[in-house]
């Protein structure tokens, strides 16, 4: 079978080729390396897994849009051609599949785990996600952003909690981001109206949960340079610790969820929607533990990243305090802030059908990588990458609007995309304006803060903020 896949430059080849043409197939390019280890010694060189997303751009830089790498035992097809990636999207197949992190998975297995929706493959998936998708990406999400609101109030009075000197900043930003995070979680499933009662009755699980959350990113972050099954064999103290943050995090939600299951009947929130659609108790507590899982590191350190980025950009503050009904603005920062610090800079698939993209050959099951941190600071869409420039986004700016939106996906496309991208951005938009509205954001960082790899993108060191009443 033979299909048209429509490139920028009109129509090129994408098929699933017969046997003969896929000889004709051009080869991917390769970078030199050793025959056990490919190019490990060169990722270590260039400052190992907290800076892959640099070390792969800077392959990008030397062999193109496509290349084929081995980093210890992965290989992997990488790619960063915004087409390219649209055309392993289209032939991701009915029930697309993609990496799961290695610890989670000798987790799951060791402890008999059945999980939510990221983890789920072929029809449990799709039926799954066709119902989740139902009530989190479509129709009036009104609801969602009432729930946002209300959870955002409690932000801003954490943070106006803390007072000054001329040097000091913030001291823990990072959990009160965290809790920001579940708080929007739980402010969705019980709804905004039982979110205030629910918050005082269940004050320790959710402080528990969110430092627990918390946790399980610092723990899978250590796991991050050794084989997770080996550190479980060898009994490492590293995988000790991992797992006992996991079982906690797990149970704590559990407990939770299971015990305000009823606690919410007739509101506009996610439980009761999830309940009248029949589901299953213990499919809901699978499905509703992993979304607060997944909210936590992405959430949080989108945020913080937009706030960082304010801090470095007075002007730009400005401008959204003396226009706050200027919601294209908002937008606009939180979309540019993805394109720079995407918390998921690499998109992974598996393609189940030997594929062909602009004449070269991607075999069946073979991983796919996309690299969105390249894509995103390509100067071909983007012009001086590396700049903050939100008004970059504006339809009139000038820039290839459909060509910068095909070439940041921060959220990846398609069939098995994020399910929380509504309920992420309308919460990083709305805590935007409203601590724009209320304080300052001031920068105590000398230099920049960079960004490294620790499961998802996060700053090199503490982002120091100070935020000042207006
Ligand atoms: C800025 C915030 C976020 C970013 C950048 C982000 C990014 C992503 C990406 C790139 C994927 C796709 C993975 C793939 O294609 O293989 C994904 C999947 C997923 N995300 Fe998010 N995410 C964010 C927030 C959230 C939130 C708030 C939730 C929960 C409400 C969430 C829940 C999930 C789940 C459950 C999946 C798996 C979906 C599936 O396999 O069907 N995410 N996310």
């Amino acid at each position: 079978m033979i299909r048209k896949f429509k490139f920028k430059h009109g129509f090129r080849q994408l098929s699933h080729l017969p046997r003969k043409s896929l000889h004709e197939s051009k080869e991917i390019p390769s970078p030199k390396g050793l025959p056990l280890v490919g190019t490990t010694l060169s990722l270590i060189a260039a400052g190992s897994a907290p800076k892959l997303h640099q070390y792969i751009d800077s392959r990008h830089k030397e062999l193109g849009p496509i290349f084929r790498d081995k980093i210890g035992p992965v290989s992997a097809i990488f790619i960063s051609d915004p087409d390219y990636m649209r055309a392993v999207f289209n032939n991701e197949g009915k029930h697309p599949t993609h990496v799961l992190p290695e610890p989670w998975i000798v987790y799951n297995k060791i402890h008999g785990c059945t999980r939510g929706l990221f983890f789920m493959n072929g029809e449990e998936w799709l039926e799954t996600r066709k119902k989740m998708n139902r009530f989190l990406l479509k129709g009036d999400l009104k609801w969602l952003e009432n729930a946002a609101k209300t959870a955002t109030d409690y932000l801003i009075e954490n943070i106006s909690n803390t007072t000054y000197t001329e040097t000091s900043y913030i001291p823990n930003l990072e959990s009160i981001l965290y809790k920001w995070s579940l708080d929007v979680m739980v402010a969705i499933l019980v709804g905004a109206k039982n979110f205030d009662r629910i918050q005082k009755s269940h004050h320790n699980d959710l402080e528990h949960l969110a430092k627990t959350v918390h946790l399980i990113f610092h723990t899978t972050s250590k796991l991050q340079l050794i084989p997770a099954n080996l550190a479980h064999h060898l009994g490492l103290s590293r995988w000790k610790m991992f797992e006992d943050s996991v079982t906690t995090a797990l149970n704590t939600a559990k407990n939770f969820v299971t015990q305000i299951l009823h606690e919410t009947a007739e509101e506009d929130c996610l439980i009761s929607k999830m309940l009248q659609e029949n589901l299953q108790e213990d499919l809901i507590i699978r499905i509703i533990t992993d979304l607060v899982l997944a909210a936590g590191d992405t959430t949080a350190y989108s945020m913080e990243w937009i706030l960082y980025l304010m801090s470095k950009h007075p002007k730009i503050q400005t401008q959204l305090y003396n226009d706050p009904s200027n919601t294209i603005l908002a937008k606009n920062i939180v979309r540019e802030s993805l394109r720079l610090y995407p918390v998921a800079p690499f998109l992974t698939r598996f393609l189940p059908e030997d594929t062909n993209i602009d004449g070269y050959k991607i075999p069946k099951n073979s991983l796919v990588i996309l690299s969105i941190y390249t894509s995103g600071r390509d100067p071909k869409y983007f012009e001086n990458p590396a700049e903050f420039q939100p008004d970059r986004w504006l339809r009139n700016h000038g820039g290839n609007f459909k060509q910068m939106i095909q070439a940041t996906m921060p959220f990846a496309i398609g069939a098995r995309s994020c399910i929380g991208r509504k309920i992420a951005e309308i919460q990083l938009q709305l805590a935007l304006n409203e601590i724009i509205r209320k304080f300052n954001i001031i920068s105590k960082n000398e230099g920049d803060v960079e960004m490294i790899l620790k499961m998802v993108a996060v700053p090199s060191k503490p982002v120091k903020l100070q935020f000042r009443e207006r």
